[in-house]
């Protein structure tokens, strides 16, 4: 990392996260389910830590790459998108990569798709030599197509890049997909994804000093813990010892579950903390199978 010319050092941590837009909610409650709490400046673009030393910085999510690459700031939250295409350019004009990604955080979920006309005839990407092909990512496009061996010309726009087609701009396009209706808007189909995404914590590339990188791990022990039991609940049962090879296939997701013998005989209780949905109808099979007194609670907290 580079840190600023004559910044002075921070014992407190600084994440930036987008200020509005899609990722601005989720990932304040995201950080708020770390047990983090702030309090707003006046102008809306700064938060201080009131739980812990650790601000954020609401901010224009292009920016936080180079934010963190010049020390501003220390972690930030981000589209892979945003972050790898960034890193492509750095990488493109010979600059150290000074960010990377931390961990994936589960929402903002996209893809960066090619899209071609629907009257197309999809044949494979070769079909795209001596195309044009508009995007808001051109250094992530002009990687994949050298990956590729294609020979295309790559016209950058900022937006709306679904209509470049129809504007005679370009014969194909290369932008964010997530439920396709905005291709199908436009006429388009997507045939080809270069990049799945979603909002990652980023950081830099290189260890933090000792008191911010104490604070990042903490963060990050925390982190992991929500992510982890962003989807559990812990399901509690009753079952006869005999029955439970007919019970524990009906819980692929679940940890290991917790056994403890209720009495002399065979009556066990059981707490299994499960990672995937727990329907009615899930509880449905496993009554079915033998459990009695089914209990789904839901997990605050977990520190592993
Ligand atoms: N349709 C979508 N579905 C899911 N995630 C998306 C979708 N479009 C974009 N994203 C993800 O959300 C991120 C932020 O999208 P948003 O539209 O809020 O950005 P923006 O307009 O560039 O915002 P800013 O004003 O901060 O520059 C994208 O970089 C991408 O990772
Ligand atoms: O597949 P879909 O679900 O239709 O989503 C894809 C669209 O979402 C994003 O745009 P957004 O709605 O954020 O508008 P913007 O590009 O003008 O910010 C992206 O740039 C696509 O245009
Ligand atoms: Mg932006």
């Amino acid at each position: 990392m580079s840190p600023t010319v004559n910044a002075p050092v921070r014992d407190r941590l600084r994440v930036a996260i987008q200020k509005s837009g899609r990722l601005a909610e989720p990932a304040r409650a995201l950080l708020a389910s770390c047990g983090l709490s702030w309090r707003e400046s006046r102008d809306r673009l700064f938060c201080y830590g009131e739980s812990l030393p650790i601000d954020l910085l609401l901010v224009r999510d292009d920016d936080i790459p180079g934010l963190i690459a010049d020390g501003v700031c220390d972690l930030g939250v981000v589209g892979r998108n945003v972050l790898q295409e960034q890193g492509s350019d750095r990488a493109g004009n010979g600059r150290t990569l000074a960010f990377r990604e931390w961990r994936a955080l589960g929402f903002g979920r996209c893809r960066l798709d090619i899209a071609v006309p629907d009257g197309w005839d999809w044949e494979g990407v070769q079909q795209l030599a001596g195309k044009r092909i508009a995007t808001s990512y051109p250094a992530l496009l002009s990687r994949w197509l050298v990956e590729q061996g294609v020979d295309a010309q790559v016209v950058l726009l900022s937006g709306s890049v679904e209509i470049a087609p129809r504007l005679g701009q370009a014969e194909a396009i290369c932008d964010l997909v997530s439920s396709g209706a905005t291709l199908a808007a436009n006429q388009l189909k997507p045939v080809t994804t270069l990049l799945e995404s979603e909002a990652v914590l980023a950081g830099p590339a290189e260890e933090l000093d000792a008191t911010r990188g104490e604070l990042a791990e903490l963060l990050l022990r925390r982190l992991d813990g929500a992510l982890r039991i962003r989807h559990s609940k812990l399901l509690l049962f009753q079952a006869s010892r005999r029955v439970l090879p007919d019970l524990l296939p009906l819980l692929p997701d679940a940890e290991a579950p917790t056994v403890m013998r209720l009495d002399e005989g065979d009556d066990l209780a059981l707490q299994a903390l499960c990672h995937g949905a727990v329907t009615w109808q899930r509880l449905e099979e496993l009554k079915r199978a033998g459990a009695r007194g089914l209990m789904v609670l839901p997990v605050e907290g977990m520190l592993a």
